[in-house]
Order: structure tokens, then C-alpha cells, then sequence
């Protein structure tokens, strides 16, 4: 098996509640995903049932697990003391924020150390990319049919991997000099595509990197400005004489649809979209724009002028070996529904308005 297939493998267990291993450098742990888990699969785990619970720094913070944290390295995750009384619908209100609110947590939790660091920390990694939420039944002595190192994860995200698969003509709604051209790698579901709009003219394209936002984009969505962004952003391009737009399959700025809308549901009760993805046990923004620019350049575009008002976009283009000779800012009115997500945008997460 390759690396990127043993991933795909553990993506599938992942989602099916299946337990997995992990084999970093200084340890192995067993793992079982609560959300897709059940008491019963536990009990096969974990017929003694002293395995601890892996969190994230996020959610241990959360949880008020925060003094039990690691100082030296407070984004490092967290492993929860197995006590008697923490069964698995105990657990899974570890890991699922949603009723936070309702059921205040009892405890006393007691963070305990980790010995296999890397492979706590891929695990969590791995529950992004499956999107499930990051936390596991963990034991360093359990066993799992499916073996992996943080290493296997990471050629699953390996933008280098990304090819042309195929391109064709497509008149879009305000832009009908306009070709796509369609992105694969070996193992990731998504495919991502570039518009290519208007004529190359020897100036730097106008480009705009988008992330899927499926309610946004496909539903109409007023809690975000991802559809009207989307649509202005074909005809700013057009406007330009030429320039790519770049549709990634970043949804919920990369911890995918469900999640997104978990983090829908906590700003139902109150909490912004960074706290949101933090209670969740997330990174606030999990994209790696690297594949943009691993796109760029197999568009034969190494310098671009670029629409957003994201510098995060900006330091990772250029990092990536991009030249981003201009930004263009790309603002577009609010509405009662998104006014507190592009305040927080402008107050919480550096975009410039
Ligand atoms: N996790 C999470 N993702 C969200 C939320 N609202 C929108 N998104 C996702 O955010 C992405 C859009 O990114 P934004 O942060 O809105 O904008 P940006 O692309 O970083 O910046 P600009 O280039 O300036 O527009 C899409 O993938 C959306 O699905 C939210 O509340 N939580
Ligand atoms: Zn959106």
C-alpha cells in the first residue's frame, strides 16, 4: 500500500467509526473516533476501558482543561485521564461543543501526558481531512488492522501531487470568453478547478482564489458574503481583459461542509465564527493555499495581481513561489445576516475592509 492509500484508508474507517494506528517517531497510539464510533465498538477497543481521551488544544481550552495544558506548548493536543465514570456519552460531550451550553461538563478531568506527540497531534490532522470532529479513544497499547505514520498525511495533502486533468470551453453568466480547466490528485474526492477568463494580454492575470462555500455559493446563503464575492469576481475579471479564477474545495475554510455547519450552530448560540471552530476543537482558518499556487504554475502563471482582502492569501501565495505584484480589494456590501462575520473578519481574522 502507498502512503496516500493508506490515508484514503483511514479517511473511510474514520468516517465508518473504525479504529486506526498511528506510528510516529516517539510512539504509536490506537485510536477510535467518537463522533462515528458507538458504545459497543469501544468495548472491543477497549475491553479494559482505560484508554484516554485525545482532544485538541482548542477544545481542551473549552472544557476549562486549559491549566492542564502544556505550557511550553499550549497548541500541543491534550489526553484526557480515563476515569470510571467516563463512558462514551460522557466522551462523546467532550468532543461534540453542541451542548456546551446545556450540560455544563462535571469532571474532575485530569490532562495526562502524551508520550506519542506526533502521532496525537496527526490524528487530529487526520480527523480535519476526514471531516470528522478531532477526538479519539486513544491507547498506546490497543490494536488496529490500519497502520499509518504522520508521514502517509501528509502526501495526502501534497499540492505537488495535483495534475491537469482535463480542459474545455465554458461561457459562464457574465463572463463567456472563459475555459476551465479541472485539477486531480490521486487521492482527494474534490476536484479543484481555474476559470480562465478573457485573453492573456503579457500583463499578470487578475485572479481571485475562492474557497467552496456550499451554502454561499449553491443556496444563496446570507450569513457569509461567499456567493456575491464569487459572482463579482468573474465580472471584475472580465472587466480586467483577463485573469483565472480558482474554485478550491476548501469548504468551511478547510474542515468541510458538516463542521461548517457545526460551527453554524454554535454562532446560533451566540459564539463567532473564530470561537466557533475553536470550541470545535479547529485551527480558525485550515486552509494551505500552496495548492493554489501549485495550480498557478501548471497554468504557467508565476505572477499575479490578486482580489481578496485576505493577507493571509497574499504571504502564502508568495511563499509558495508566487509574485503577487498588486492586491485588489474585493468588498462587497453587507446584509443584516453577515454583518457580524465580516465585522469579525475585520476585527478577528486580519482581513482588511
Ligand atoms: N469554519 C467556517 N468557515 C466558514 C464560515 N463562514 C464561511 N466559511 C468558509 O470560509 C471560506 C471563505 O473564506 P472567507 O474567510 O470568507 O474569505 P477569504 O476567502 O479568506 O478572504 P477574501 O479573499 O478577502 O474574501 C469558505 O470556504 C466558506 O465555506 C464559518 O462561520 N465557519
Ligand atoms: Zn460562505
Amino acid at each position: 500500500m502507498t502512503d496516500a492509500h493508506r490515508t484514503a484508508n483511514a479517511i473511510d474507517a474514520l468516517r465508518r467509526g473504525w479504529p486506526i494506528a498511528i506510528a510516529g517517531p516517539d510512539g504509536t497510539l490506537a485510536l477510535l473516533p467518537i463522533e462515528t464510533a458507538d458504545p459497543e465498538r469501544l468495548a472491543a477497543f477497549d475491553p479494559a476501558g482505560t484508554a484516554p481521551v485525545l482532544l485538541s488544544a482548542g477544545r481542551a481550552a473549552t472544557l476549562k482543561l486549559a491549566n492542564q495544558r502544556d505550557a511550553a506548548a499550549p497548541d500541543s493536543p491534550v489526553l484526557v485521564e480515563r476515569a470510571p465514570w467516563l463512558d462514551f456519552a460522557t466522551a462523546t460531550a467532550l468532543a461534540d461543543p453542541q451542548f456546551d451550553l446545556q450540560t455544563p461538563m462535571k469532571g474532575p478531568f485530569r490532562a495526562i501526558p502524551i508520550e506519542a506527540g506526533a502521532a496525537a497531534a496527526a490524528a487530529l490532522r487526520l480527523a480535519r481531512v476526514g471531516g470528522v470532529l478531532p477526538a479519539f479513544f486513544a491507547s498506546s497499547g490497543g490494536h488496529a488492522d490500519l497502520i499509518l505514520t504522520p508521514g502517509d498525511i501528509d502526501a495526502h495533502e501534497d499540492a505537488a501531487r495535483l495534475t491537469i486533468a482535463t480542459r474545455a470551453r465554458l461561457p459562464v453568466f457574465g463572463a463567456e470568453n472563459t475555459e476551465i480547466v479541472a485539477f486531480r490528485t490521486p487521492e482527494m474526492p474534490g476536484e479543484h478547478v481555474a476559470l480562465l477568463i478573457g485573453a492573456p494580454n503579457g500583463r499578470p492575470p487578475l485572479v481571485r482564489l475562492h474557497s467552496e462555500c456550499l451554502t454561499g455559493d449553491v443556496l444563496g446563503s446570507l450569513k457569509c458574503d461567499c456567493g456575491p464575492q464569487l459572482h463579482a469576481a468573474v465580472e471584475a475579471i472580465e472587466a480586467s481583459g483577463w485573469g483565472i479564477l480558482l474554485y478550491l474545495r476548501q469548504e468551511g475554510r478547510g474542515i468541510g461542509l458538516i463542521n461548517k455547519l457545526r460551527a453554524y450552530a454554535l454562532q446560533d448560540q451566540g459564539f463567532d465564527t473564530v470561537d466557533a471552530n475553536t470550541r470545535l476543537g479547529f485551527a480558525v482558518d485550515s486552509r494551505n493555499f500552496a495548492v493554489a499556487a501549485r495550480m498557478l504554475e501548471l497554468l504557467g502563471q508565476r505572477s499575479v495581481r490578486l482580489l481578496t482582502n485576505n493577507p493571509e492569501k497574499v504571504a502564502q501565495l508568495e511563499r509558495a513561489g508566487i509574485q503577487v505584484v498588486e492586491r485588489v480589494p474585493h468588498v462587497l456590501p453587507s446584509n443584516p445576516y453577515n454583518e457580524r462575520y465580516l465585522a469579525t473578519k475585520r476585527d478577528r481574522t486580519g482581513h482588511q475592509f
